[in-house]
């Protein structure tokens, strides 16, 4: 989840926004997480129980329910008129044609769902009543609970556009390659061909539509998985919503590398339509670096640790809003432990317990719950399961595996003529079933005895939720053999349902899931699920662990369990997303009314002179607002005219200073920069060390001698007890990329490090689009390598990008200034352990600061360091950065040399 540190948006916030009567989080899913994840932000308890949402799924798959007794469906895909896909986003629809959905009475018809949180019982009216067009709901469709049924408001789509959408292009193509699988290429180039992708986009069309008639001013939307990756930039685009409302996107599965999801044929338009939200999340890390890489890769674009600039030449104000930088966030979903443990109190959950005990008396069970996929790995562990009875044969007659089977999606043959691959896919999923069966039927008749029979296999839907529970809560391992998972909340199920065990034997076994890669999940026993022999050595470990290992191995994993849980990520995930749109939101607001004004400086002197008694303290940025850009001599790029200009400014600079602190008794200057002390010492020679200079972005500090300003003139460090190994890996990894980006260097200071990646003209070419790509490589390779083990941070600019420490900033060197015990006052300086603050805590409040000054004038382009300073009521702020900002006012960089010397008379 986010820092908490780092939130301009509180839970209490989204609280507050979501209890306006008008607005609502909605949520988009084809699954039934959303019906209880709206529970939650409605103000009932959150469920989020894997097992029932597969119960669901089964159900729906099974002969005799939903599937043949729906007999209508709400509404068209596109009213006629309206705009057709193509002119929306022609990239979506490859022959698309949205209007062609019909409403057909008497086909059974399949639904995707919406879910309206936070509206109560005023909901659309559209809810589980007759459409517009007089068609009623399904009589066999039915809410789980009355709450979710006056706040969910159903998609209903045509068998034949929900079988292309949900059981070919869903399940057959984009769900194996999510899970590392690369795609069958002839296959995939079929679908894409076919209708199946066609319908994937009408599917996501009717819920963007569905959205687009529901949301109301200050709804958040909210898309949940891979089902619905077109309906973000649908929802932007569209004008279906304000292309200015809050979207995020949440994938619950995994992301591959870029070299599987490349192999996608429609890869691009599937990652513009999810770079259509403010906010992306995935389960891990791993999965968020993925898609950033997938993104600069496929797409082009630049894709910062930060977030990813979908169109980075369309400014800040593009129409549809691609200029926006997309967040992307990490959320680990995790489960309503609160909402489990009252269900796995229930009579019948003891009942069952009591019934498996005497059943299974003087036996070991080992328990999973899993797809029957390929994905799920239920044939390696039924494998690994034959290994170890062989290996070990000690356990035979003792070890029972239960193994329920989720069964997998199957497509309607009768309807599946889209394509013609279902008949591929139901040979593959009938295959794996078989091989699966087989190998059940082998290891049972070779080790069963009158009274034993060593693996069970049971359908879902052939145990029912108390049974489940029961199951978990008796399990001695708990065995998940995937070949890749976005999360396995089955692990923190059966996590918690050992709670409060009597005998402490609580080991389980994980595979490659998402959750394995959580600190807290690391006490699982580890498992390669291709390593039959090791997954079998694994059980037979985790049945002989000592009791208190498997002790303190359960409370890391219980710790973990209910810490991460699905309210956190609710909560997290929606703060993240308003935090993320807010900002898009300001930045169009500001340009678009102007809302910055320019700096009117004969006001600003006027008031100086009429009202304010004491010393101006000037903090002033060198690079980039007295002088141009730097470029170091002797680097590519800096000719000799750029040299003349650099000695020009130089002067120019340095005589206005020279003015300013020559007027010590009025003035203290403080120069803000980026370069290395030994640039800036020039400087400080020049003025006759009469001026404050901040080196490296607050990494140094000099100050002012003589002293007026109580100063010692020497420069004091502000990472002495940093930790700088990071520079060398970092140089290594920047000298990779130097060599292959041409005209670029890096520059090795004292505490940081500086890539410029261009060096050339500032037109936009070929060239300097490469070496943006690259410098986005290069910043995201640093970033996931080096930035959390050293606690580093990237600040990337135009032409080039700086690392450094990530405690380290102008804001805390500005604290450091203004403070009263900050290094640059006390005489003590250097020897105090300044840097324990916080970065919010570093510039101190107006009474901190005390009468020391009587006005402060921020001329910066830094933003952060603007935005502190805009809180200090003596304060007044000036962007110099040229773009939206939070600064009062904003001056051209020309204009700022002349007004600094008119403040050399200021009485
Ligand atoms: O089968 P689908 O309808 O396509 O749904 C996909 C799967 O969604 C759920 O699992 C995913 O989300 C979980 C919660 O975030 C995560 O723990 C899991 O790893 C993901 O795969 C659902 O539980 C599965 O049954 C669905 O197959």
């Amino acid at each position: 989840g986010p820092d908490p540190a780092d939130e301009h948006v509180s839970a209490p916030e989204i609280a507050r926004t979501l209890q306006n009567e008008k607005a609502s989080t909605i949520l988009a899913s084809s699954g039934s997480m959303t019906e209880s994840a709206a529970g939650f932000i409605a103000g009932q308890p959150l469920s989020i129980i894997e097992d029932l949402r597969d119960r669901a799924a089964a159900g729906r798959e099974r002969p005799g329910t939903s599937r043949q007794t729906s007999h209508a469906l709400l509404g068209r895909v596109a009213a006629p008129g309206s705009p057709t896909h193509e002119a929306i986003h022609p990239f979506l629809t490859p022959g698309g044609n949205l209007t062609g959905a019909k409403v057909t009475e008497g086909k059974s018809n399949r639904k995707f769902q919406l879910t309206l949180p936070g509206t109560g019982n005023n909901a659309s009216p559209l809810l589980h009543t007759a459409t517009p067009d007089g068609i009623n709901e399904p009589s066999s469709f039915s809410f789980s609970s009355p709450a979710s049924r006056s706040s969910t408001v159903p998609v209903w789509l045509e068998d034949s556009v929900f079988e292309g959408c949900y059981d070919e292009f869903c399940h057959q193509v984009l769900w194996p390659a999510l899970h590392y699988a690369v795609p069958d290429a002839p296959k995939t180039r079929l679908f894409y061909e076919s209708a199946s992708y066609k319908q994937y986009v009408n599917a996501n069309w009717a819920f963007a539509q569905r959205i687009g008639e529901v949301w109301k001013e200050g709804d958040v939307v909210w898309v949940n998985d891979y089902h619905l990756m077109l309906v973000p930039l649908m929802l932007r685009s569209s004008g279906l919503i304000p292309n200015t409302a809050p979207i995020g996107f949440f994938l619950h599965v995994a992301f591959p590398s870029s070299e599987i999801f490349r192999c996608l044929s429609v890869r691009e338009h599937l990652l513009k339509g999810i770079l259509g939200a403010d906010l992306v999340g995935f389960q891990t890390a791993n999965y968020a670096r993925h898609f950033r890489q997938t993104c600069g890769r496929v797409l082009g674009v630049e894709t910062l640790p930060s977030g990813i600039l979908p169109n980075p030449t369309a400014g800040r104000l593009d129409a549809l809003g691609k200029g926006r930088l997309v967040d992307v966030g990490v959320f680990p979903m995790g489960i309503d432990v609160a909402r489990l443990n009252e269900w796995r109190m229930e009579p019948e959950v003891a009942d069952w317990i009591a019934m498996l005990k005497e059943k299974y008396q003087g036996m070991k069970l080992v328990v999973g719950r899993d797809k029957l996929d390929e994905i799920q790995g239920v044939y390696q562990k039924i494998q690994a399961f034959d290994v170890f009875l062989t290996k070990h044969p000690e356990w035979v007659g003792k070890v029972v595996l239960i193994q329920l089977a989720i069964p997998n999606a199957q497509p309607h043959s009768s309807n599946s003529h889209s394509s013609g691959s279902a008949s591929n896919s139901d040979s593959d999923s009938g295959d794996i079933t078989s091989a699966i069966m087989t190998t059940v039927s082998h290891i049972n008749s070779r080790f069963s005895t009158l009274t034993y029979q060593p693996v069970v296999l049971l359908h879902t839907q052939d145990v029912d939720f108390s049974q489940y529970l029961a199951l978990l809560s008796v399990a001695d391992v708990f065995l998940v053999t995937s070949l890749r998972e976005g999360m396995a909340l089955r692990t923190h199920e059966f996590v918690c349902c050992q709670t409060g065990r009597a005998d402490d034997q609580i080991p389980i076994n994980e595979g490659f899931t998402g959750s394995y890669s959580y600190s807290g999940f690391r006490s699982c026993i580890a498992i390669n699920p291709w390593d039959a022999r090791g997954t079998a050595e694994a059980i037979d470990t985790a049945l002989n662990m000592p009791r208190d290992e498997a002790r303190t191995r359960w409370e890391e994993l219980h710790n973990h369990v209910i810490t991460q849980t699905a309210q956190a990520f609710v909560v997290n995930f929606l703060t993240r997303c308003l935090r993320a749109n807010g900002e898009h939101i300001f930045h169009k607001d500001m340009e678009r009314a102007g809302a910055v004004r320019v700096l009117d400086e004969k006001a600003i002197l006027d008031k100086w002179n009429s009202q304010t008694p004491g010393r101006k303290l000037i903090l002033v940025d060198w690079e980039g607002t007295l002088i141009g850009d730097y470029l170091p001599a002797g680097a590519p790029g800096a000719t000799p005219e750029r040299e003349i200009q650099k000695e020009e400014e130089f002067k120019a600079a340095t005589t206005i200073l020279k003015k300013l602190v020559a007027q010590e008794e009025k003035n203290e200057v403080w120069l803000l920069s980026g370069l290395p002390i030994k640039v800036l010492e020039r400087i400080s020679k020049e003025v006759g060390g009469r001026i404050g200079i901040v080196s490296e972005n607050g990494c140094f500090l000099k100050t002012i001698e003589p002293s007026v300003a109580g100063g010692t003139g020497t420069w004091i460090t502000m990472v002495a007890n940093f930790n700088m190994t990071w520079k060398s890996s970092c140089l290594e990894i920047l000298n990779y990329f130097s060599e292959r980006t041409p005209g670029s260097f890096v520059e090795e200071r004292e505490a940081s490090v500086v890539w410029r990646f261009w060096t050339g003209p500032s037109e936009d070419s070929s060239d300097r689009q490469w070496a943006r790509r690259q410098a986005a490589e290069a910043q995201n390779h640093i970033f996931d390598s080096l930035g959390e083990r050293y606690g580093l941070r990237i600040i990337p600019g135009a032409n080039s990008f700086l690392v450094l420490p990530t405690k380290i900033s102008r804001s805390t060197a500005v604290g450091a200034i203004l403070h009263p015990d900050g290094p640059a006052q006390s005489p003590f300086a250097g020897a105090r352990p300044w840097m324990s603050i916080t970065e919010s805590e570093v510039v101190p409040s107006s009474a901190q600061i005390g009468e020391k000054w009587g006005c402060i004038l921020g001329l910066s382009s830094d933003e952060n360091l603007l935005r502190r300073l805009a809180e200090l009521s003596i304060a007044e702020t000036c962007s110099t950065s040229g773009k939206g900002t939070d600064a009062s006012w904003k001056i051209e960089r020309v204009r700022v040399l002349p007004f600094l010397e008119s403040l050399v008379d200021v009485a």
